[in-house]
């Protein structure tokens, strides 16, 4: 059963802010809509943090990683021990993440969720240890009740963490070798269409690759067909460890009036999947990029989403939303700082 506390109901965003920053961006010396989504972007985020004038100073970001049992059936480009590499490389600074977090001046953390390998002398990451990876979803459900309980707290815990530390907005990332095809298998059934139409090369699979891939996830969704009625279900059979933190922090992150900045593919499986179990908490999440991910563009279209950059990126780890922050940044600067067309003596439209 899915947990009371994530349906609860997210904060209303301050219409009044919103409007007063629109006022705002109509007096600013520019044809009125002429720094299009930049100009939205301030608006949201005048909604979100409840002042006309926003600001973008402090970015949380917790990547999420945990391993897949589905990786038994060669559906990754990359072996499974990656997931346990990668997080000591997240843990020491190497990393595209790491980068990009030093870069931005963010926070980074990094909670491994349960994976094979044993982390545990890593310093540096929280260790949750709910198991060694899920399930196969081939044969069984991915996840236990209990497994799929606390992947869903680890995420809210760490929306708690950010909101501890006055975070402004909060960057969800993930980790783990499979997880394209959970997050596909997981979105044929969310918006009801065939793994053909939203399975792709994930980590650099070929094309005999890929037809392999829709074959275990049409095996896995016919496996499960009369479980998967809602769509906590679809998580607990379908999805993962990280996914599953995501989905909780998503939700955590609407109630308590976080804005989140949602990255690739498998975020936004789980930002779907949020929406699905909590309808309108999606009205505090911004994407940061379009995912080289063909599946992407779907469920981009089913939240109603407009990513912000389109780079070709299909890296996951947050990096896509991370590599937004710049954007929303200018967007901030852009708002408090330009003159109006009164204290600029410009003339304004006829
Ligand atoms: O975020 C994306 O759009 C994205 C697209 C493809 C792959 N990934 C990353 O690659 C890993 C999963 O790929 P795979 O092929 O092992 O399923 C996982 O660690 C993700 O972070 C991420
Ligand atoms: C090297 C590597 C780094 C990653 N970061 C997120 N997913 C990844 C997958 C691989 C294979």
């Amino acid at each position: 059963m899915i947990p009371d506390w994530l349906t609860l109901p997210s904060r209303p965003l301050d219409e009044v802010a919103r409007l007063a920053a629109r006022q705002r961006q109509a007096q600013l010396t520019k044809p009125p809509g002429s720094l299009g989504q930049l100009e939205e972007l301030a608006c949201f985020l005048a909604a979100a943090q409840g002042r006309e004038r926003p600001h973008m100073k402090q970015v949380w970001i917790s990547i999420f990683a945990g391993d897949h049992g589905i990786t038994a059936e060669n559906i990754s480009a990359f072996p499974q021990a990656v997931t346990g590499e990668m997080i000591k490389n997240f843990a020491r600074g190497g990393a595209a993440i790491s980068v990009l977090a030093r870069t931005l001046g963010a926070s980074l953390e990094v909670i491994d969720l349960g994976t094979v390998q044993n982390l545990t002398q890593v310093p540096g990451v929280h260790h949750l240890g709910l198991g060694p990876g899920t399930a196969n979803f081939l044969y069984e459900p991915a996840m236990t009740e209990a497994q799929c309980h606390a992947a869903l707290g680890a995420g809210r815990d760490r929306v708690e963490a950010a909101l501890q530390a006055s975070a402004d907005l909060f960057i969800g990332g993930e980790m783990g070798i499979g997880n394209t095809t959970s997050a596909t298998a997981m979105a044929c059934v969310l918006l009801d269409l065939p793994p053909q139409q939203l399975a792709g090369p994930g980590t650099g699979l070929a094309t005999a690759g890929v037809s392999h891939k829709i074959e275990i996830i049409a095996q896995s969704l016919l496996k499960h067909e009369r479980a998967l009625t809602s769509p906590y279900a679809i998580l607990k059979y379908l999805g993962g460890f990280e996914i599953a933190a995501l989905t909780g922090a998503y939700c955590t992150a609407a109630q308590r009036g976080l804005p989140v900045l949602v990255d690739g593919f498998i975020s936004s499986v789980a930002a779907l999947a949020a929406e699905r179990m909590n309808p309108g908490v999606a009205r505090w999440f911004l994407y940061g990029h379009r995912s080289a991910e063909p599946g992407h563009q779907a469920i981009l279209e089913a939240l109603d989403a407009r990513p912000l950059l389109s780079l070709g990126l299909r890296l996951g780890e947050g990096s896509g939303a991370a590599s937004a922050i710049p954007l929303l940044r200018l967007a901030c600067a852009l708002h408090e700082g330009m003159a109006t067309f009164a204290e600029a003596a410009v003339s304004e439209k006829l």
